[in-house]
């Protein structure tokens, strides 16, 4: 059987720096990666780094409705897609849902399949909760509740910069059974993340403490369909053409955390930045934080246009456009824009 550990996490909490992190692991060379990105422009995957051969892409909506027939899918033919490659046998499965995911339908796919059955089973569910925005996210987003509902393992992260304290107390008694533990950077043991053997007690967890809520347009997972994720949140993908100056970016994303910083959600980014046009940079904003900025060596593929990806609530499309081109000196045809 083939162990399976559901990452799941908010919003920007850290789970693909704990993947990469994961994935790096000379034990863990036989373990396939399956992202779900939300969002037209998935970024997630170019941010991985793994070769693509362990990973498979779920970008055709979030995990727990539309593409939960992908999921099973990709599953099924894992095996079968690295023998016929030649690749190395696959000993372990990561899957990280979006952060607006419900991750029960993922575990309940993996509970009811007959075929996933036969040849996965569930070694833990790990979520991540940042010392940050946690408390806050918490209490204003359900989906945030129901992943900590269902840990059996809550990843405290970012807590050099922030008192994990308060996210402590306050995951208490959303996740009492859960371990916890703090962690920076995604620096775990293997062990510690590793063989939760989870069981079902998540479920019995998970049916009490949630009620899924969130609207789909899958027949067969159950949900009550009265709403999409929290109903207010939108997802837009914008494409940049020309490569725009790294001050006069910074400026518009500063002006833009002042200014809607509890609006938004996540915002991810590769960008092409003029000064140095062959090594883009990588922006993550979490509600009012911006990271700094990481350079990478070299572009991921040939693609080098700007991509953003703005999860955000009451905030329109045309706004964030309009202000990136006043800032960015961009005309407002070469920024290309899309509900993602
Ligand atoms: N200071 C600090 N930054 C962190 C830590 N963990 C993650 N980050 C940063 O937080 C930002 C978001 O981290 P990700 O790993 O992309 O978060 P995510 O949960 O995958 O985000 P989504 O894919 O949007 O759901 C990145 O800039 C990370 O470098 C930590 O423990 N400390």
């Amino acid at each position: 059987m083939i162990p399976v550990t559901v990452l799941t996490g908010f919003l920007g909490s850290g789970k693909t720096t704990l993947l990469n992190r994961l994935l790096g692991e000379p034990d863990l060379a036989g373990t396939v990666a399956i992202i779900n990105e939300f969002g037209e422009i998935g970024l997630d995957h170019l941010l991985v780094e793994v070769t693509q051969e362990r990973l498979a892409l779920l970008d055709n909506g979030c995990v727990c409705c539309t593409v939960r027939d992908d999921l099973v899918e990709t599953l099924k033919e894992l095996e079968q897609r690295h023998k016929a490659a030649g690749l190395p046998q696959v000993t372990r499965v990561i899957i990280e849902t979006t952060g607006l995911a419900d991750p029960a339908p993922i575990l309940h796919a993996l509970m009811v399949e007959p075929d996933l059955m036969a040849r996965y089973r569930i070694d833990g569910v790990v979520t991540t909760v940042d010392a940050v925005n946690g408390v806050e996210t918490l209490a204003n987003h359900p989906e945030a509740r129901k992943q900590a509902a269902v840990a059996d393992l809550v990843l405290i992260t970012k807590s050099d910069l922030a008192p994990a304290a308060p996210v402590e107390a306050a995951l208490a008694s959303l996740s009492p059974t859960a371990r916890r533990q703090l962690v920076v950077d995604g620096a775990v043991r293997l062990s510690d993340v590793l063989g939760l053997a989870a069981g079902t007690q998540w479920a019995e967890r998970a049916d009490e403490a949630v009620t899924h809520d969130h609207a789909c347009s899958d027949p067969h997972c159950g949900h009550h369909h009265h709403s999409h994720h929290s109903s207010d949140i939108v997802s837009y993908a914008f494409v940049v053409e020309e490569p725009v100056r790294w001050a006069d970016f910074r400026q518009w994303l500063e002006y833009f955390a002042a200014l809607k910083g509890a609006d938004l959600l996540r915002v991810k980014g590769l960008v092409n930045i003029a000064e140095e046009p062959e090594r883009p940079l990588v922006i993550h904003g979490v509600q009012h934080i911006f990271h700094p900025p990481r350079r990478l060596d070299a572009w991921p593929s040939d693609d080098r246009r700007t991509r953003l990806v703005f999860i955000v609530k009451n905030i329109e499309r045309e706004m964030i456009a309009r202000t990136l081109s006043k800032f960015a000196h961009l005309a407002p045809e070469g920024i290309r824009s899309a509900a993602a």
